[in-house]
């Protein structure tokens, strides 16, 4: 069985690429039927149905007519083509790959002769969208329009597949429903903000792999972020919700010299909540969110990477407002050095130029953060166009504080208020990060006090509550991962280049 073999029911081969093409195609009854009905492989299958589908139309062309689309009549043999050989199989109970004569065009004609001949003589239904493509047909000379935008409804015309309005590529043609004034030139790109699925001029001359590749970076699914989720960091929340956020709200206002900043710079030891702020940013001001990592960006694009960054920088224009979160910037903005290899410094090149707005327009609403442990390590010209740069510094006790309560939130304990300032004590110097690992191994604690021989069967309502002395315990294996050297370093850097670096209430 067809749908059987492939693992999918009807619905799932719906939405699946390959099977949307021949399901529609294929017009089955229903999903009892298919299952029924339906039998062999269907690759192989499919790959026979696509070729006689590529005969048929060229013997199509080969009648009178003008050109494939020219009439109804012959469209529509076309159209029934793969229902009769479905419906065959279906009547017979065949299996279809042994009914080697379904694929025979001459048996199909013989077999739907008066068929073909009595709509040939009256004129046939024609839906909104075939008479569009007759028209555009006609506009071409008779010419087929295999490459342009109308043949979704002659499969064997040319090379491109249906579907049933699953997902599109973003180099897949937009196809109007009903020829409109804005989109009654086939050929110009229609290009919509609302709609960045659809080819846009400004992709034009990036690679579509490469737009595929970014695209997928794309985080759809993240949970909603708010500013109270971070605990702490104050100043840096200020200073982006005002810089970053509001004027990706209101463009209308932020503009000339109130332009926001089009990239800023969080650094800061590991762990201190720097992608949680991104993807704050991202929820907050309701943009698209990138998430890319640098040496993703460098390491597997060897040679590519700079072709890479010009299609980051035009995919996240046309989805714009967006917001690209870059992990580790320093390994994409490093200093230059004599050894230095040649890709990496084109890269760098290419991103320097596209930071600085070479390709995009001042109203583009693109808004680069660089996140980085080694801000030391940062190019001078990166760190200037950088404007904002953050200092995203250790949590201070209340926030150590709010991160427990945030995160023991989920787990059953007794502990507190004292007591949580007790631990946010105890923990000085210890990361948000660090602050996580903690608390799952506090949690840890009651489970481990369950005999071995007891786990299988245990009842969780008998589970005993999280408390102090489980944390106190945790504190002893779970230690800061942040030197007070290295946390130097960044307080050095944060006063010479940071935004607000003088500052001495951060
Ligand atoms: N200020 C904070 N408020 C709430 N949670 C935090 C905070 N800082 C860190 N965390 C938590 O610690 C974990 C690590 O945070 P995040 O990934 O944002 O750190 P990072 O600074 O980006 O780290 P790295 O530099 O290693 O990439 C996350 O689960 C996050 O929820």
């Amino acid at each position: 069985m067809l749908l059987k073999k492939s693992g999918l029911n009807l619905s799932d081969a719906r939405n699946n690429n390959d099977f949307q093409f021949q399901i529609e195609d294929l017009d089955l009854p229903n999903e009892d039927h298919s299952k029924e009905f339906i039998t062999g492989d269907p690759k192989e299958f499919f790959d026979k149905f696509k070729s006689f589908s590529a005969e048929l139309d060229a013997m199509n062309r080969s009648l009178d007519v003008s050109s494939s689309f020219a009439t109804p009549k012959v469209s529509k043999m076309e159209a029934c083509v793969p229902n009769v050989i479905v419906k065959q199989n279906f009547f017979d109970k065949q299996n279809i790959l042994e009914k080697q004569n379904c694929f025979d065009k001459q048996n199909v004609i013989e077999k739907h002769k008066p068929e073909i001949e009595e709509e040939k003589s009256k004129p046939g239904f024609t839906s909104a969208r075939f008479e569009f493509m007759v028209q555009q047909s006609k506009k071409n000379g008779g010419k087929s329009t295999s490459n342009s935008r109308a043949p979704l409804f002659a499969y064997g015309n040319g090379n491109s597949k249906r579907t049933l309005g699953g997902r599109v590529g973003a180099r897949n043609p937009f196809v109007p429903p009903v020829r409109s004034n804005s989109c009654e030139n086939p050929q110009p790109i229609c290009t919509s903000p609302e709609d960045p699925e659809i080819v846009d001029e400004r992709l034009k001359n990036i690679d579509p792999k490469m737009i595929e590749l970014i695209t997928n970076e794309i985080m759809h699914k993240y949970k909603p972020i708010d500013w109270s989720d971070i605990a702490g960091l104050e100043f840096a929340k200020t200073v982006i919700k005002e810089a970053v956020v509001w004027p990706l709200l209101r463009p209308d206002i932020f503009n000339g010299l109130r332009r926001p900043p089009k990239g800023i710079l969080l650094f800061g030891p590991p762990g201190t909540g720097k992608t949680l702020i991104g993807k704050c940013i991202a929820s907050q001001s309701k943009a698209t969110f990138f998430s890319i990592s640098a040496s993703s960006l460098t390491s597997k694009w060897v040679g590519e990477g700079e072709k890479m960054v010009r299609a980051l920088f035009a995919v996240a224009v046309v989805h714009q407002p967006s917001v690209v979160f870059i992990d580790e910037i320093d390994s994409l903005l490093t200093q230059r050095s004599e050894n230095e290899h040649e890709s990496s410094r084109r890269i760098k090149t290419e991103f320097l130029v596209q930071l600085d707005g070479a390709t995009t327009s001042d109203e583009d609403r693109v808004l680069i953060v660089g996140a980085t442990n080694r801000p030391q390590e940062l190019d001078e010209a990166a760190r200037r166009r950088l404007t904002q740069r953050l200092y995203v510094p250790l949590p201070e006790t209340a926030a150590r504080v709010h991160i427990l309560k945030n995160l023991l939130q989920s787990v059953q304990n007794d502990i507190t208020d004292s007591e949580y300032d007790k631990i946010g004590e105890l923990t000085q110097g210890y990361s948000g990060a660090d602050m996580e690992t903690l608390c799952r191994e506090a949690s840890m604690e009651p489970i481990r006090s369950i005999p071995c021989d007891q786990i299988a069967l245990f009842d969780i309502q008998n589970l005993r509550k999280v408390n102090l002395n489980d944390f106190l315990a945790a504190i002893r294996q779970v230690k800061s991962s942040v030197s007070s050297k290295d946390l130097q370093q960044y307080v050095n850097w944060n006063r010479t280049y940071g935004t607000g670096g003088d500052r001495m209430d951060i």
